[in-house]
């Protein structure tokens, strides 16, 4: 997979160089290119941002540098990536965007920041390429970057050999829909609070059993909203029975 991220905090991503994300570009899982969208400025202040049309606070990314940037990352390939515009007043991102995303050959992130992008920067793109506006939550943030290091990360780590243990993909929440339950590791006893008994059982259906019943007493719990919106049948008697 090929990764371009364009933004005026090029910094901002050095994380993707680390860990496990980091191991898989220099493996060549990934190629991941970040790109200053002040590169593709001409005026002697670099400016990416000017007043609304129609007033209001804040200002807005000027759509000429905007146009300038993704045609030259685009470049003349023939292949085109999926651009990815983090913000607010997107469609949710979700793990199954993520599953969705994992098989794309080149995701191109867009990171906004101010009071966003020039809306026509978008409508061109969507001329040219597949355009997606997606939000990672209902809070407020400075700009796209620290989205887009979470939907990368959401991403890559569902791609072949980026993780250590491809299980972990399978296993962790919202796989089967469900939170993940609570997990422990030695001491058997830490500050006088003991590690489960059935989990040193070595009974693994009773373990399995366990879990599961952890999971679903956590969603029901914290994200009701998720046990509601569950496919037909994910639900089995066993489950049923909390
Ligand atoms: N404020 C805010 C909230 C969510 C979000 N998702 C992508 S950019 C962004 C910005």
């Amino acid at each position: 997979m090929r990764i371009d991220v364009l933004t005026i905090f090029p910094d901002y991503l050095n994380p993707l160089r680390e860990a496990l994300l980091g191991k898989a570009i220099e493996q060549e899982r990934i190629s991941v290119g970040v790109h200053d969208l002040r590169d593709f400025t001409h005026d002697v202040h670099r400016s990416v941002d000017d007043s609304p049309y129609g007033g209001g606070p804040g200002m807005v990314m000027k759509p000429q540098v905007w146009g300038e940037a993704l045609d030259a990352v685009v470049g003349s390939d023939e292949r085109l990536p999926r651009l990815v515009v983090p913000t607010p007043a997107g469609r949710p991102f979700t793990q199954d965007t993520a599953r969705r995303w994992a098989e794309e050959p080149w995701l191109l992130f867009g990171c906004g920041r101010y009071e966003g992008i020039d809306q026509r920067v978008i409508d061109d793109a969507a001329e040219r390429m597949p355009v997606e506006e997606v939000s990672i939550g209902d809070y407020v943030l400075v700009g796209g970057e620290a989205a887009a290091l979470v939907m990368i990360e959401a991403v890559t780590r569902l791609l072949p050999g980026v993780l250590g243990n491809p299980l972990s993909a399978e296993q962790d929440s919202f796989s089967d829909g469900l939170l993940e339950g609570p997990c422990y590791t030695r001491p058997e006893v830490w500050r006088n609070h003991p590690v489960p008994d059935v989990l040193r059982s070595g009974n693994h259906a009773a373990v399995d059993r366990w879990r599961r019943d952890q999971a679903l007493v956590r969603t029901a719990r914290r994200r009701p909203d998720l046990l509601r919106g569950l496919p037909e049948g994910t639900l089995d008697a066993a489950d049923r029975r909390l």
